[in-house]
């Protein structure tokens, strides 16, 4: 072993170093210094002394109420004079401890059991106290003796005392006499239920005598151990004695604090940050939770003092809620879950239809919703089908046919084309031929225009109709009854102009006999052709009236030879076709050319059964201030009357009244009868058929299929999704469309406008008729106009007031007509606005930089003469320097000696500056020019000739 030194022996000693030299030096042993080595022999003589020389002595101080503070000194018997300045460090030690915060006190006894630091230095007598789990409590006495340690007993004690005024926990008691514990282990077996308190109570019988700041239950009280010091100081050596057999015995023994709680909760006890957020309201209950929680630490904590330390803490459910609270939350949960379980996880099924059933049924188009709806698929998924097939649409656009096919297939449905029931409803009866009556021609007058059509139906009629014309154009076509002597002939008024080619083709389909009008004088013409080629491909049988014989430069022969160019060879030329000299001025041949007429339609034996339902054409629409939408209807079998059940077009409804072609109301129309009709609920399409149906509900339910159809067919058109025109477009690039929405009083002006607007397109613009029908402007068209960018003609008709407040607030342009040229011009004029417009430059100057100036703020001054042209201010210039182009600007300023002018002419001196352009010098030469727009231009002959 090697050989102690004196600083080690003072460490063990736990005295001053100082003060062991001098003791040390005072036995008679020598050393140096406090590393002076000292022999084994030595080192034990000098703990005998010292371990005869401690003294203890304790001092009882009642420092408050219930409250006495022990304290404990150890001294040596050689220097009674130091010892007070060791109790009184000692007691300073303890004010310390005392004032020391809960936090910071350190633990005696680890829960585990472990024996732990008590305060004081590393050799105080640490006391073990624990609880067994059964209540039973022991303490001991485990580390040094305090015979051991002759120097100042450690200050435990009375830090304890001090903390247990603070602290519930049980103080670990370095002078708890052994006796007391061996008692009160006595009283622990007799009695393990009592609480420690109860137990030492017992043992000393003192009970009543115990403190109430600091009887805290397992707490070892102060009078407890006052009695225990002075039984300590009276037989010391005893209490070491037993103490040193007792460690011998026993190990040290962790033993367990029962469940206990303090009366007077700590102080320090820290609440936790969550509890903050609880709610005014929630006050008490956080004040409640406070004391609940300084009422009930845990009895590990008490044991080992950790109630005084600040920890981090876990703050449960239950100490933020009270029970009540808990057991409402429980329920919630129990409801919630048993919600959850009634409820099946959503899983999106993939269902694949029967083959059957994956075919969609589409009449002439089908919107991109419909089609979705039908196939089951998402909008979304079929429009961007459709982008990858290259057709951008969107949810409302209709799809032709063919796209929807190709569509549907690539879902894997098949197209079906919705054969509605309309054929078998307006099926046709098959005549028998005793049920057929002879019925009167109908004949369509056709011709050039002014080559006299109307002037003939009014000789014929003797009616002059020419009077109400707008603009000097037959723009209606009419239908007249004639009743001659040798018998009656239906005659209808097609115009002469050629925009009415289409309704002349219409008209021919319900002819039976065309009167082709040339007029003597003019010869054939290009409209006169269009009506012989439409004629013969009705096959219509014509008779020609040569007209305005009573004109001097009438060429009857010529007319003839023309006809015969275009196939129509004259009777006496040995031909098959009539030919009749006639003037409608001054009704020269009249009564020939309807004789002729009678012939022709004798020999085509034309008949009908009266006694049916009847069926016809409109020949004519229109809305009629008094009487709503009326339309001319051609009879063409069958017998009309009052209160029929009818089809029309897309409408449908009762015969309300009809009247003749001369006003008459009548009640009973039979073949060939031209009628007007009243009591239609819109204004139907020249041409469209009318059908008498016995059922209302179904002449209704084809109406309504119509009126799908036909939208479907409008929206593929103005969507123009479909493969040909896309291929169109990309074939054509970059299209521009006028697109026109157009309403008129009467269906032969539509026709006529629609067809002239047609023909105005050229190959950079095209005009797009969207939209048209006879009647007002309505709030339908105004709002196609908006989606569509389109512009609203009106043509004697206007625009009705929901219309109008529509049109403001979509900023849609509606305009107004009676005359058609003028619509014509307007969208001509439109149509050079939207091409792009060409720029050209023209140079207006030239001026040469004879000297410049450079003034600050004010840039670079060019002393210039103007070579030729002129120089404008705000003009383009261009900076020329040996003939390359330095700079492309813009004249910022412009001088004539000191004022500013506008533009300077050839030959004379000026200043100027260029606009952001300093490095102007002498020699340069100033271009100053302009762009000027060249206004684009029509293709020229698409539309001069259709125009009057
Ligand atoms: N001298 C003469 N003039 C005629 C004759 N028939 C018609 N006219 C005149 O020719 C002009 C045109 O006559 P319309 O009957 O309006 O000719 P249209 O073919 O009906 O003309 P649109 O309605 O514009 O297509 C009028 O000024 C008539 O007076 C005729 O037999 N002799």
């Amino acid at each position: 072993m090697a050989r102690m030194r004196v600083h080690e022996l003072a460490k063990e000693l736990n005295v001053n170093t100082k003060e062991l030299i001098d003791r040390i030096m005072k036995l008679g042993i020598p050393v140096k210094n406090h590393m002076s080595t000292l022999t084994d022999s030595s080192v034990e003589r000098i703990r005998e002394h010292f371990e005869e020389a401690t003294v203890e002595r304790v001092e009882k101080t009642r420092v408050a109420r219930g409250v006495i503070r022990r304290r404990r000194t150890t001294t040596l018997e050689e220097f009674p004079a130091e010892a007070p300045a060791e109790a009184e460090q000692v007691e300073e030690v303890v004010g310390a401890a005392a004032e020391v915060p809960a936090s910071e006190a350190p633990a005696a006894v680890e829960v585990t059991g472990e024996v732990s630091e008590a305060v004081g230095p590393p050799e105080a007598p640490v006391e073990v106290v624990a609880v067994e789990p059964d209540g039973a409590v022991e303490t001991e006495i485990q580390a040094k003796a305090v015979t051991e340690t002759p120097a100042v007993e450690p200050p435990s004690e009375e830090v304890e005392a001090a903390t247990l005024l603070e602290a519930p926990a049980p103080a670990s008691e370095p002078g708890a006499e052994p006796v007391e514990a061996e008692a009160s282990e006595e009283v622990a077996e007799e009695a393990p239920e009592e609480t420690f308190e109860e137990t030492e109570a017992a043992a000393e019988g003192e009970a009543a005598e115990v403190p109430a700041a600091v009887t805290a239950e397992g707490e070892v009280t102060a009078e407890g151990e006052e009695e225990e010091e002075e039984e300590d100081a009276s037989k010391p050596k005893k209490a070491k004695r037993r103490r040193r057999k007792k460690r011998k015995e026993e190990p040290a023994r962790i033993i367990r604090l029962p469940d206990i709680v303090p009366e007077e909760p700590a102080e320090e006890v820290d609440i936790p940050a969550p509890i903050a957020r609880l709610k005014p309201d929630e006050q008490v209950s956080r004040e409640s939770l406070r004391k609940k929680r300084v009422k009930e630490p845990d009895a590990r904590e008490i044991a080992d003092h950790k109630v005084r330390k600040p920890r981090k803490e876990v703050v449960g459910r239950e100490n933020l809620y009270t029970k009540k609270e808990l057991a409402a939350q429980a329920e919630r949960g129990r409801v919630k879950d048993r919600r959850a379980e009634g409820r099946e996880p959503h899983k999106q099924v993939v269902t694949v239809p029967k083959a059957a059933k994956r075919r969609v049924k589409i009449d002439e188009a089908i919107t991109v919703a419909n089609l979705a709806k039908q196939m089951g698929v998402k909008a979304t998924e079929v429009i961007k089908k459709l982008l990858l097939l290259g057709l951008p649409a969107n949810i409302n656009q209709a799809l032709d046919f063919d796209t929807s096919a190709l569509l549907a297939s690539e879902f894997g449905y098949e197209v079906e084309r919705a054969g509605f029931e309309e054929e078998e409803v307006l099926q046709v009866q098959q005549d028998h031929p005793e049920d057929l009556r002879p019925r009167p021609p109908v004949v369509t007058v056709m011709g050039h225009v002014d080559h006299g059509k109307t002037s003939l139906l009014d000789a014929i009629r003797h009616s002059n109709v020419i009077a109400g014309e707008a603009g000097g154009i037959t723009q209606h076509i009419g239908a007249y009854y004639v009743q001659l002597d040798t018998g009656d002939v239906v005659f209808l008024d097609t115009p002469g102009h050629e925009a009415f080619t289409a309704m002349r083709a219409r008209g021919a389909e319900v002819t039976d006999i065309v009167i082709l009008v040339v007029a003597a004088d003019d010869g054939v013409m290009q409209q006169t052709v269009e009506a012989i080629n439409h004629s013969k491909a009705a096959g219509v049988p014509i008779i020609v009236a040569i007209n305005k014989i009573d004109k001097p430069d009438a060429n009857v022969e010529r007319v003839k030879r023309e006809l015969a160019d275009h196939g129509l060879i004259p009777e006496e030329w040995g031909g098959d076709v009539t030919m009749v000299e006639i003037s409608a001025k001054k009704g020269i041949g009249i009564d020939d050319l309807l004789e002729m007429v009678l012939l022709q339609a004798e020999l085509m034996e034309l008949k009908a059964n009266p006694d049916k339902p009847a069926r016809g054409h409109v020949i004519e629409a229109k809305l009629d201030k008094g009487r709503g939408p009326v339309a001319t209807v051609l009879v063409q079998e069958g017998t009309l009357r009052e209160g029929d059940v009818y089809v029309c077009g897309t409408y449908s409804g009762r015969v309300r009244s009809m009247f003749n072609d001369r006003g008459q109301r009548i009640t009973v129309a039979g073949p060939a009868w031209p009628v007007e009709v009243v009591g239609l609920s819109g204004v139907p399409n020249a041409g469209d058929d009318f059908v008498v149906l016995a059922d209302e509900k179904q002449a209704k339910a084809v109406a309504e299929h119509r009126q799908v159809k036909q939208r479907e067919k409008e929206l593929t058109r103005t969507t123009k999704v479909t493969l040909e025109k896309l291929y169109e477009q990309i074939k054509e690039g970059q299209i521009k469309e006028v697109n026109v929405i157009l309403k008129t009083d009467v269906q032969g002006s539509l026709e006529a406008i629609a067809d002239s607007l047609e023909k105005l397109s050229t190959p950079d613009v095209k005009v797009n008729l969207l939209h048209s029908g006879t009647g007002a402007i309505s709030e339908s068209d105004v709002m196609l106009a908006s989606a569509s960018n389109a512009i609203v003609i009106g043509f004697n008709v206007r625009a009705d007031v929901n219309a109008l407040e529509l049109a403001e607030q979509e900023s849609v342009d509606i305009r107004y007509y009676d005359v058609i040229y003028q619509i014509l011009n307007d969208i001509r004029d439109a149509m050079v606005g939207m091409l792009e417009p060409t720029f050209e430059e023209n140079v207006i100057g030239r001026a040469e930089v004879r000297q410049t100036f450079h003034v600050s703020k004010v840039g670079t001054i060019a002393g210039c003469y103007v070579v030729s042209g002129k120089v404008e201010r705000n003009a383009k210039v261009r900076v020329v320097r040996d003939g390359v182009v330095v700079y492309d600007g813009k004249i910022a300023s412009l001088k004539r000696f000191k004022d500013d002018v506008k533009e300077v002419k050839s030959g004379f001196e000026c200043g100027l500056t260029v606009d952001n352009f300093n490095d102007i010098k002498s020699g340069d030469i100033l271009e100053a020019y302009e762009m000027v727009e060249i206004k684009p231009t029509l293709e020229p002959g698409s539309s001069e000739q259709n125009s009057r």
